[in-house]
């Protein structure tokens, strides 16, 4: 009797490992691995490239085990659009990181929030106060942080720290849009200098193999004095989410004493009986906004630089329109936008050459899924390659050079925008119902410090520590990966006024926009 219970025990425990087990015959082609570790020692330092390479021998979707956690990589532009927008209630969550998004953060960091009502909520309190209509409330604030930025790279001019004040420049400026503070005048802002440590201690969590827990989730149970990481990550939780509501606190007293500075926090604590959020999740909401902006909208205007370090000739057919729609007697502002189509033409370009974020943010198949015949496991790991799409031949000829022109018509005047591409003109945003929340203020904040840039300066060469001229290049010994971004190594490059009176403008423009 004993025998055929076991018999059939047996049957049944092989009968649910081949049911759950695919037909190898259905897997997507992918590069072969090691035992044990699959193929994790075939993952060099951007990693997107090893993607293109992979993509010529295994197509445009191909799968990848990293010590048996399936990781399926897509590469062209069709695959993403159809398992992230058309198949959107599949592809939409993001794989768990139990210290990063659960015990450090509390499950509130709105890029790792999990697919579910809670992610609704704040992204709908998001989308309240970042979507298009809102936009002209964040503009003034820009313009002044643009002239602030410009004043000061031009008054170094043959200085090569631009590089960190780009970097203030950019944290003040969100600072700005999500809590209506005035600008800061350095980079060690303790608020700045808080947030963004939390930034890093989420991004540092994040590593692969940091926590066993991630590994063993059941580790989970341990109590706090069996388990440091634990006790320490939810220390921190606490700690922060204090901080981050007495910011929130700020505002709030702020509009109760009768004084609305248009942010993103006014907003948030306006509309709270719509979006239900309570007192920690909007603090967290905010302050997530903040980091998830920063160092993206910096890396972004870095690459800009270098790309008009590398391509004077676009640098001149740019500044020639600003100089015939702007003239020289004041400094672009937000009303020159529908006018300037070389530039709208110019920030498509820098986001889709730039590798800032070339992975985009993971996602995680929600139930096993069939694509094109072949099978993708509920539980995989699916990563865009972005930079990868962005630099596709078959969609952006020559892809390599920077050229604006692509995003126009002949004429010059007209946008051009390759389908596919949400009328971003590329992918670095990201795709369907997680596509970057942010988008319009990072674009907004590109324009007008782009604009700024370009009428007020040259960008020039500058000179390395032996006198001789600097060589930069969009390429890997040039970038840096910061763990949340990629971006160029800071380089010595001089920004040169373009005319006399550039500084008394802006200086103009700054007293005329005080906030
Ligand atoms: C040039 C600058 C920026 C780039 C390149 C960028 C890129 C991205 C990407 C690739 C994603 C993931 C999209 C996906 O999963 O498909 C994302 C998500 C996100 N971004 Fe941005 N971003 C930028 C600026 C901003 C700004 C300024 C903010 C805030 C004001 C912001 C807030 C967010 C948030 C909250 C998410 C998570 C959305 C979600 O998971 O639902 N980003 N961003």
């Amino acid at each position: 009797m004993i025998l055929i219970v076991l018999f059939i025990g047996f049957l049944l425990t092989i009968l649910a490992i081949f049911s759950r087990r695919p037909d190898r015959r259905y897997a997507l082609p992918g590069p072969k691995g090691v035992p044990l570790l699959g193929n994790i020692l075939q993952i060099p330092p951007f990693q997107f490239l090893r993607f293109i390479e992979w993509k010529a021998q295994f197509g445009p979707i191909f799968l990848l085990k990293l010590a048996g956690q399936p990781v399926v990589v897509i590469n062209s532009i069709e695959v993403a659009g159809d398992l992230l927008e058309r198949r959107s209630g599949i592809y939409s969550d993001r794989p768990r990181f139990i210290v990063a998004s659960e015990l450090l953060t509390g499950g509130l960091v709105l890029p790792v929030v999990r697919y579910g009502d809670l992610w609704r909520k704040l992204r709908r309190a998001a989308h309240d106060g970042l979507r298009s209509q809102t936009m002209p409330g964040y503009e003034l604030a820009q313009e002044l942080e643009a002239a602030i930025l410009m004043e000061s790279l031009i008054k170094d001019s043959t200085s090569n720290s631009w590089a960190e004040e780009v970097k203030r420049s950019t944290a003040s400026s969100m600072k700005t849009a999500v809590y209506g503070t005035p600008p800061i005048t350095s980079i060690n802002d303790p608020v700045v200098s808080y947030i963004n440590a939390i930034g890093h201690r989420v991004t540092l969590a994040m590593v692969p193999g940091r926590y066993l827990v991630e590994f063993f989730p059941k580790m989970l149970l341990l109590p706090g004095w069996l388990a440091p990481w634990k006790r320490e990550a939810l220390s921190w939780f606490k700690r922060d989410s204090e901080k981050l509501r007495s910011l929130m606190e700020s505002v709030e007293q702020q509009v109760i004493n009768g004084l609305q500075i248009p942010s993103f926090a006014t907003n948030l604590y306006l509309t709270r009986g719509r979006h239900q959020l309570n007192r920690i999740e909007q603090a967290w909401l905010a302050g997530t906004l903040f980091t998830a902006g920063s160092d993206t909208s910096s890396s972004t205007f870095t690459f800009f630089i270098l790309a008009m370090r590398l391509y004077p000739e676009v640098m001149k057919k740019a500044q020639a329109e600003i100089d015939r729609v702007v003239g020289r007697e004041r400094a672009p502002n937000f009303a020159d936008r529908d006018k300037l189509p070389y530039i709208r033409a110019l920030i498509k370009e820098v986001l889709r050459w730039g590798p800032v974020t070339p992975l985009g943010v993971p996602r995680q198949a929600q139930q096993d899924d069939y694509y094109n015949g072949h099978f993708i496991p509920k539980g995989s790991i699916v990563v865009v390659n972005a930079w990868g799409i962005n630099n596709d031949p078959k969609v952006f000829p020559n892809p390599h050079e920077f050229r604006p022109e692509r995003f126009l018509d002949p004429s010059g005047t007209a946008d051009v925008i390759p389908e596919g591409t949400r009328n971003q003109g590329h992918v670095s945003f990201g795709f369907g119902r997680r596509i970057c929340i942010g988008m319009n203020l990072a674009v907004q904040f590109q324009f007008i410090n782009i604009a700024t840039l370009l009428w007020a300066a040259n960008v020039e060469p500058g000179y390395d520590k032996d006198g001789d001229v600097a060589t930069p290049s969009n390429s890997p010994s040039n970038w840096v990966d910061e763990g949340a971004v990629i971006r160029p190594v800071p380089f010595p490059c001089n920004i040169v006024p373009r005319f006399s009176g550039v500084e008394e403008v802006l200086r103009r423009t700054r007293a005329g926009r005080s906030i």
